[in-house]
């Protein structure tokens, strides 16, 4: 039973399907791209309990395999002591839900750099973190994903709006923000980690990633990074990912910087701008490295075998029934690809589509992500209604 059936959910059960599974996939809304290639689907509030324990008692999973951040995970615990398997575990869906409890562990139990930050749950408290961690600072809903209510603080006058954009973007119940100083990084990546039930874990070589408004804009492997900072990055998330426990891909962020390396954040499932390898990047894309490592099965090697590079494709309004032009174009190019996610509606900046570029390895990066957000710009979401 996957739990959120978005772009990243689609390629998972792809994944799974491949290997035999039978698969249901929830979202809160119908249609969802993983619902279209799933065996079956439901449509529910995923925040609300009683709902959830509804469709796990209907269907009786043997796991449950999280894929967005605002579930009422508290629910997780209950099903593993039932003997459902709960991906990557029970407690690593619920402390990666909401911010406070993994930054809380990654700062002061683990000891791991992050940057400085408080918690805040008016606008008075707001003022007074902010006062306390300095500006610039960014300001985030304890539970949201992709940026969404996230903005940065750069003067006192944004502390207003910081707090009224925080309360229209958050997920689920929780008022609460964390302000975090902001971090002066040259670079930022994603290391995807492979936890195991054998109790190894393997890393694939680093993605690298712009962001824009909280959101992944484009992403490409391998980003170039020092043996120094690898292995330190690769400590961090060995730990953390122990900590947190169980099998599974994980995507752990981290900001490089002149004084060293921050841990940011991590997902316990595939990451959005680990969408490069569904260019054919390694030997196994990110989607399917979860289905092995989750369902137990053999990763003998992750290798690198191309370069590659993905860009977004946004939608710019809100409708519904969009359809795509300048895929033909998109795609003219040697090593160009493109997945279209198949999303039933549209609103501003809503991710649709990412195209990919590939080439061998040792080709030039740049020019990979070049070609992919040149494609990128060529294909036009359109709404047949408005
Ligand atoms: N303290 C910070 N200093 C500088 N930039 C930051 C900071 N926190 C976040 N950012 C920028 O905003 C981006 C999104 O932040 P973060 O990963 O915490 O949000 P998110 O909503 O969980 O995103 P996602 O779910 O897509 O990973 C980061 O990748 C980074 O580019
Ligand atoms: N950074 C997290 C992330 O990329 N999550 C992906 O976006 C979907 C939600 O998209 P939507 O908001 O367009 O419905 C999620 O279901 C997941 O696949
Ligand atoms: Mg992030």
């Amino acid at each position: 039973m996957l739990l959120g059936s978005g772009e990243l959910g689609k390629e998972f059960v792809i994944a799974v399907k491949r290997l035999g599974h039978h698969v249901i996939a929830v979202d809160s809304y119908n249609d969802a791209p993983a619902q279209q290639v799933a065996d079956g689907r439901e449509v529910i509030d995923m925040l609300d309990g009683l709902a959830l324990d509804a469709i796990v008692a209907r269907h009786q999973p043997d796991l449950i395999v999280p894929e967005i951040e605002a579930i009422r995970t508290e629910r997780f615990y209950d099903y593993e002591k039932e003997g459902i398997q709960v991906v990557p575990s029970a407690r690593a869906a619920n402390f990666t839900m909401n911010r406070k409890a993994i930054r809380d562990l990654a700062a002061k139990e683990l000891g791991l750099r992050t940057a400085n930050y408080r918690y805040a749950a008016s606008l008075e408290e707001l003022h007074a973190a902010v006062g306390e961690v300095g500006i610039p600072c960014v300001v985030k809903p304890l539970m949201s994903s992709s940026g969404k209510g996230q903005s940065t603080v750069k003067s006192e006058a944004d502390i207003e709006k910081a707090w009224s954009y925080s309360q229209s973007g958050k997920r689920g119940d929780i008022a609460e923000v964390i302000v975090e100083a902001f971090v002066q990084f040259h670079t930022e990546i994603t290391l995807l980690t492979v936890t195991q039930k054998n109790g190894v874990t393997l890393f694939c070589p680093p993605i690298g990633h712009r962001q824009e408004r909280g959101d992944y804009q484009e992403s490409w492997q391998p980003c170039m990074i020092s043996d120094a900072h690898l292995k330190e990055a690769e400590e961090i998330a060995e730990k953390v990912t122990r900590s947190l426990t169980g099998a599974g891909i994980w995507g752990v962020e981290f900001f490089l910087a002149d004084e060293g390396i921050y841990f940011s954040e991590l997902s316990p499932r595939p990451h959005d701008t680990g969408m490069v390898t569904l260019a054919g990047t390694q030997n196994l894309s990110e989607f399917e490295l979860h289905a092995r490592a989750v369902l137990g099965l053999p990763i003998p090697e992750i290798i690198l075998l191309k370069a590659g590079a993905s860009a977004v494709v946004l939608a710019d309004r809100a409708g519904t029934n969009p359809y795509y032009t300048g895929v033909e174009d998109a795609l003219g190019e040697p090593g160009s690809d493109i997945r279209i996610f198949g999303k039933p509606a549209t609103r501003p900046y809503r991710r649709m589509a990412v195209t990919l570029a590939s080439d061998q390895l040792g080709s030039d990066v740049d020019a990979l992500k070049a070609k992919a957000i040149a494609n990128a710009a060529k294909v036009k979401v359109l709404n047949t209604e408005l």
